[in-house]
């Protein structure tokens, strides 16, 4: 292999310059731009021929346009006879997109209300399959033939909107800024109508089947392989089965040594403390850390239930599903604010249940990412609630979009103990110094690079770090 080489996108250049130095070389010459239309432009300003490039790009701040550099710095290499590229995510952006949101019962979350299923129904009945005459409207410009995100309503409904904006252009265009995970769909309707329209198109009770939503999984992992990638490298991926997408070698590397040390270091009386999931898609990863550090765990699983919990007034909800007259619930009932307005009579309920027990414990709720905060803070608030006497929060990536961090202040986290995957600068400055640490993810990519490079094994570096 030829000699290394290393660029640096501008997504997160303090840990390109960290992974540099302990490395003990310079990263290369890049010059990133933009075109007045917004187009990227890079020009590399160094010889790659016959050598082994890595490029360091993280999936934050505008992701979008970082996952684009990153595609046009790859294709550059590779365009440039660079022997091998390898492109290093410490944070991999749309790792949690490859698959569709199910309800509790197995139905998809994204589907049309029976009333629309039945209607296209008796229409596909009544016309049968037709051909568009010429001059005739395209049956896709009405209102009917259009995905909806109204989930079916009227014109005149009123939305909502506490977490999301939505803006009009010159030109009609509503650009949308969701801060929670229900996509906001703009409807070319009344500007405003977005989130909780989609919220409304997203709700469980209009079980069906599929409208059609992209799963982004096979499209990313295709344009990064096919900019020229020949390796990936990443950390914490959110679905680790997202490297199947991939027809190329994907290491993932984990944080879980690095966090292992940080709680054997810096949390006192760590071996009283018990690890906390905050839903069931975290739970193997963080049972992972219990089980090396011989902690307890305790588990906390959200869901929307059809109807109000059964049993004595005031009874609750406790671990194992038994029910407890514990006066603080096990079960909160997220009413209000976590509600869509117009589910309010509606018997849906969002539940969220603590499986263990946590009553005059430091509990560490551990997670693989933090984007709204919404999931940890909640998590936190039931932990104090059932007795917990300090709860830190673990998080690999700690994305923090929109208001994530004047929530995490004003909640019952007593610590953030996050890592440099993504930047934290401002986490810190928000939140001060004592209520925020971040731990130093460079030496263990660094490390990896140089294994990788030397085509050495990487394997030691998931189960002990660097
Ligand atoms: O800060 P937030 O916006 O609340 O998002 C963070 C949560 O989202 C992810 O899980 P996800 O909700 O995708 O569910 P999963 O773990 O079951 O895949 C992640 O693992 C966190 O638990």
């Amino acid at each position: 292999m030829g000699e290394i080489v290393i660029f640096g996108g501008d997504s997160h250049p303090e840990l390109v310059k960290m992974i540099c130095d302990n490395l003990a070389i310079h990263s290369s010459k890049v010059q990133m731009g933009k075109f007045s239309n917004g187009e990227t432009s890079v020009s590399v300003r160094e010889s790659v021929r016959e050598k082994d490039v890595y490029v360091i790009q993280s999936g934050c701040g505008h992701v979008n346009d970082t996952f684009m550099e990153l595609l046009i710095l790859i294709s550059a290499c590779k365009t440039a006879s660079a022997s091998r590229v390898t492109a290093v995510m410490p944070y991999f952006c749309y790792s949690r997109q490859p698959d569709i949101p199910y309800t509790n019962k197995g139905a998809p979350l994204i589907s049309r209300t029976s009333e629309e299923r039945s209607d296209e129904f008796n229409k596909s009945l009544s016309t049968g399959l037709t051909t568009r005459k010429p001059g005739a409207e395209s049956p896709f410009e009405g209102p009917e033939s259009s995905i909806r995100s109204d989930g079916g309503r009227s014109e005149d409904s009123k939305p909502s909107s506490s977490s999301s904006n939505s803006t009009s252009n010159s030109d009609g265009i509503k650009k949308s800024v969701s801060f929670s995970r229900i996509p906001v769909i703009a409807d070319g309707k009344d500007a405003g109508s977005t989130k909780a329209d989609a919220g409304e198109l997203f709700n469980a009770q209009n079980a069906g089947y599929k409208l059609w939503v992209a799963q982004a999984g096979t499209l990313i992992a295709n344009l990064l392989t096919t900019a020229g990638a020949d390796h990936v490298i990443t950390m914490d991926l959110h679905d680790p089965q997202f490297q199947g997408f991939f027809d190329i070698s994907v290491d993932n590397l984990y944080c879980k040594p690095l966090a292992q040390k940080h709680i054997q270091f810096g949390i006192p009386n760590y071996k009283e403390a018990v690890i906390v999931s905050p839903d069931a898609g975290g739970a193997k990863r963080a049972t992972s850390i219990a089980d090396a550090l011989k902690l307890s765990f305790a588990l906390i699983h959200k869901e929307r239930r059809s109807q109000l919990l059964k049993g004595p007034p005031g009874a609750t909800l406790s671990s194992g599903g038994t029910f407890s007259t514990n006066p603080k619930p096990l079960v909160s009932h997220l009413h209000s604010a976590d509600m869509h307005p117009s589910n309010s009579a509606s018997k849906y309920v969002q539940t969220t249940m603590l499986v263990g027990d946590v009553r005059n414990k430091v509990c560490i709720i551990v997670d693989d990412l933090v984007d709204t905060s919404y999931t940890i803070t909640r998590a936190a608030k039931l932990l104090k609630d059932q007795g917990a006497s300090k709860v830190y929060a673990l998080i690999t990536h700690g994305i923090f979009s929109g208001d994530a961090l004047s929530r995490i202040r004003q909640s019952a986290i007593d610590k953030l103990i996050v890592s440099n995957t993504v930047p934290q600068h401002e986490t810190v400055a928000y939140l001060g110094k004592d209520k925020v640490d971040v731990m130093d993810v460079s030496r263990i990519f660094a490390e990896a690079i140089r294994r990788v490079h030397n085509g050495e094994s990487i394997s030691m570096l998931f189960e002990h770090g660097w």
